[in-house]
């Protein structure tokens, strides 16, 4: 039988989250700031015209890829206060530059527009939180992600259920 849209959806998503670590690595070698809003702007551009090419709402995309760089950052900082603090801990490898990681990057966000984008009945449905919830859980648990990264995994997919996120409609968020 064919993945579960919305099993697709976590795992794209946690393919994405994946390349947190070797993105703080990155910045960490190099004093570069976690936030780029420059390449944040075009991260979310580019979910919004690869939305409209697929059929999906570009505000929903963009939503969900706000997300998603709120739970990157999420991991990079924390892993930077775990390697401030903790010098054994710190990656071993050096890390290659932001280019490579970035298009790895891309491509976790082409398919999880896809997802997304093929989701859209699943989504549609009131149990989507509830099933999402149990697809998030059996990815976290397939890819053995510790704490820090169940959490920001969670985080990453809180829009993807309408009316389930901190973005939903009628609720304030911040910014
Ligand atoms: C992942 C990165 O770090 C942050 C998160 C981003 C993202 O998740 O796409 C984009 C820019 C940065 O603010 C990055 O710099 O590539």
């Amino acid at each position: 039988a064919p993945a579960d849209p919305l099993h697709r959806v976590a795992q794209a998503s946690e393919r994405r989250l994946a390349t947190a670590a070797d993105v703080a690595a990155v910045k960490w070698a190099t004093g570069a700031p976690v936030d780029d809003p420059a390449r944040e702007d075009e991260v979310l551009a580019r979910g919004r015209a690869l939305a409209a090419g697929a059929g999906l709402d570009p505000a929903v995309a963009e939503r969900v890829l706000a997300d998603q760089i709120a739970a990157s950052k999420t991991v990079q900082r924390a892993l930077h206060r775990r390697w401030a603090v903790g010098p054994a801990s710190r990656p071993a490898t050096e890390p290659g530059g932001l280019a490579g990681v970035r298009g790895e990057i891309d491509a976790a966000d082409r398919a999880l527009v896809a997802a997304l984008a093929a989701a859209a009945p699943q989504r549609d449905a009131p149990a989507c939180a509830r099933r999402l919830a149990v697809r998030r859980t059996h990815v976290a648990l397939e890819r053995r992600l510790d704490g820090l990264r169940s959490r920001a995994l969670a985080q990453s997919l809180a829009s993807v259920c309408p009316g389930a996120g901190p973005r939903a409609p009628g609720v304030s968020a911040p910014g």
